[in-house]
């Protein structure tokens, strides 16, 4: 087996979905854990993998284990696997807040880690993910790693003091675009459209507007401008939404899921 989950839940699912869908890795050289026959089952079925309901024997199996469970439950989880993670084996971890010091406490021995921050558009490929290692990772294994993380979108390796933050940008914000998403949708049902029709409407919106930030290179304010005709129709978009906040919503929320990261 080549890669293992322990925790078979929203972003185990999400990332699955990403590498089998690459061509990265077949289903029957993945193999997950999960406490619930029916989070069990409801993986076998979506992804074909091998499920099981031993953590153990996913580390006993699996070449790289991914660690996606709650961080709540990363010291039992821990302290339940320790013992068969073999000194070759790769151990990536999703959880916010768990640093690679207080990792290595809890496995107490030598083990190659690597710890990451995902994000679920990784089940369509569009993943963002960022990555720091500890000691033992050589250069070659963290490449092994970036390979299996690049399958579902971008990686980047991180300093780990930036790990906190990243929770906030690319961790948590694909649940804040779908806030935007559902409330632009919501507008345009309130004026008449569709409620499916206006779902592609903003869902294409906001995916072209994040293509042209990507691949122009312009500031994003100077491409709000390109928007914002005189006199026009946008300007009294922007206008409201700076009344309303929008700026200072989305920095303060950000700095709140920031710092709970930081406690976690
Ligand atoms: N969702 C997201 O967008 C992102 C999540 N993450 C991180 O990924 C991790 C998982 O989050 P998420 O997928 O959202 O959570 P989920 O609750 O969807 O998934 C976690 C899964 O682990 C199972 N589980 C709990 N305890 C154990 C155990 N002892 N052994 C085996 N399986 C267990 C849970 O079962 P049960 O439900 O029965 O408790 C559940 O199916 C977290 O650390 C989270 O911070 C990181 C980036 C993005
Ligand atoms: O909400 C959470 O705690 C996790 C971490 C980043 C996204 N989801």
């Amino acid at each position: 087996m080549k890669l293992g989950f322990i925790g078979t839940g929203n972003m185990a699912g999400a990332i699955m979905g990403g590498v089998i869908k690459s061509g990265l890795f077949k289903p029957e050289e993945i193999i997950g854990a999960d406490l619930l026959e029916a989070g069990r089952e409801k993986v076998k079925t979506l992804y074909g993998i091998h499920v099981t309901a031993d953590n153990k024997e996913v580390v006993e199996k699996a070449e790289t284990i991914i660690l996606s469970v709650k961080p709540q439950f990363y010291e039992s989880v821990i302290a339940e696997i320790k013992d068969v993670v073999k000194p070759e084996q790769i151990v990536i971890t999703i959880a916010p807040g768990k640093t690679l010091e207080w990792l290595a406490k809890q496995f107490g021995k030598d083990v190659k880690l690597v710890r990451t921050m995902p994000n679920t558009p990784a089940m369509v490929g569009e993943g963002m993910t960022a990555a720091c290692r500890n000691e033992f990772v050589t250069d070659e294994e963290l490449e092994g790693a970036k390979k299996i993380l690049s399958a579902f979108g971008k990686v980047e390796v991180v300093s780990e003091h930036l790990m906190d933050v990243v929770v906030s940008v690319s961790g948590s914000s694909p649940a804040y675009v779908f806030m935007f998403i559902e409330a632009m949708a919501d507008a345009a049902v309130a004026d008449g459209m569709p409620r499916a029709q206006a779902y592609q409407f903003a869902a294409q919106a906001v995916l072209g507007s994040a293509k042209m930030v990507l691949e122009t290179g312009k500031h994003p304010g100077e491409l709000k401008d390109m928007v914002c005709s005189p006199g026009g129709t946008t300007i009294e978009a922007v206008r409201v939404l700076e009344e309303k906040g929008l700026r200072s919503a989305v920095i303060e929320a950000m700095k709140a899921c920031t710092d709970i990261a930081k406690k976690m």
